[in-house]
């Protein structure tokens, strides 16, 4: 198997608390990993520290065999790495096929230089991103409500408009940060089966830190337990559910 991320032996301290601590794990190409933990873990400083919002004390970060330590996150997004965020406010008010239409970074539309110069090109390339987004949206079922504000869509709808947005781009691996709070458990299982396909059609591999163990048990596999900022086992749900160490760091001594 090819690891895609390949975190080796990062650290990460905040003034004088070790949050990450010569931590490593992979995640291979074409999986859907999960990554668990008790509250406080590390696990989303963790996220932060592969997606490029934060810099390393120590350690390197690879991306696909190539070391993306200091590249930011901009330019890890540009090389396929990807994670969703909340739909931010000023998305909120342009409709959901808008919101799709709007994430291919350099559309050549948005160039003076372009427009000035190849108008057609533009155009073709305004039709062709269209054609996209109408497609993203028909797959991730939100077809219905492609012409609501984003604003005005339900909580799992905007889960589901988010992962549409990374699908309109050449996404190698994505980094999913607790989708399923808030989602009722219908568009659970449309958001499952969307992550499943994209994985298993289109090649996606995932990263997906949540705290709904049913999400991880029917999606992940392997999953990583992070205890204290490092990896304290890795491996199949079930045997993570049995780990007597996994259930004394998440429920106290008393219940190993
Ligand atoms: N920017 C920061 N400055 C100072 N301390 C921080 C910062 N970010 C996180 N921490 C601390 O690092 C520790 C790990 O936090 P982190 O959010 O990574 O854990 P987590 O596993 O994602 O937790 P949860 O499951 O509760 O979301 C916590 O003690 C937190 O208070």
């Amino acid at each position: 198997m090819t690891p895609l991320i390949e975190v080796q032996h990062v650290n990460k301290a905040f003034g004088g608390l070790q949050v990450i601590n010569d931590c490593s794990i992979n995640v291979e190409k074409g999986s859907i990993t999960g990554m668990i933990g008790p509250n406080g873990a590390g696990k989303s400083t963790l996220f932060n520290l592969i997606a490029g919002a934060l810099t390393p004390d120590s350690g390197r970060v690879i991306l696909d065999g190539k070391d993306i330590t200091a590249l930011s996150a901009d330019q890890r997004f540009h090389r396929g790495l990807l994670r969703t965020f909340q739909i931010a406010h000023e998305f909120s008010q342009m409709s959901a096929l808008e919101n799709l239409m709007m994430v291919p970074p350099q559309q050549a539309g948005e160039s003076l230089f372009s427009t000035w110069f190849k108008p057609g090109q533009v155009r073709e390339q305004e039709a062709e991103v269209r054609r996209r987004a109408l497609e993203v949206i028909d797959f991730v079922g939100l077809h219905h409500v492609r012409n609501e504000l984003a604003g005005n869509l339900s909580g799992g709808q905007k889960k589901l408009l988010e992962l549409g947005r990374t699908m309109m781009t050449d996404a190698k691996v994505v980094l999913l940060d607790e989708i399923a709070a808030g989602v009722n458990r219908t568009l659970l299982g449309d958001l499952i089966g969307n992550i499943e396909r994209l994985n298993r059609e289109m090649g996606y591999t995932f990263l997906v830190i949540e705290h709904d163990m049913e999400m991880i048990a029917r999606l992940c596999d392997p999953v990583i337990v992070l205890a204290q900022g490092s990896v304290m086992v890795e491996g199949h749900i079930q045997d993570i559910q049995n780990n007597p160490d996994v259930i004394e760091a998440y429920f106290g001594t008393d219940a190993a």
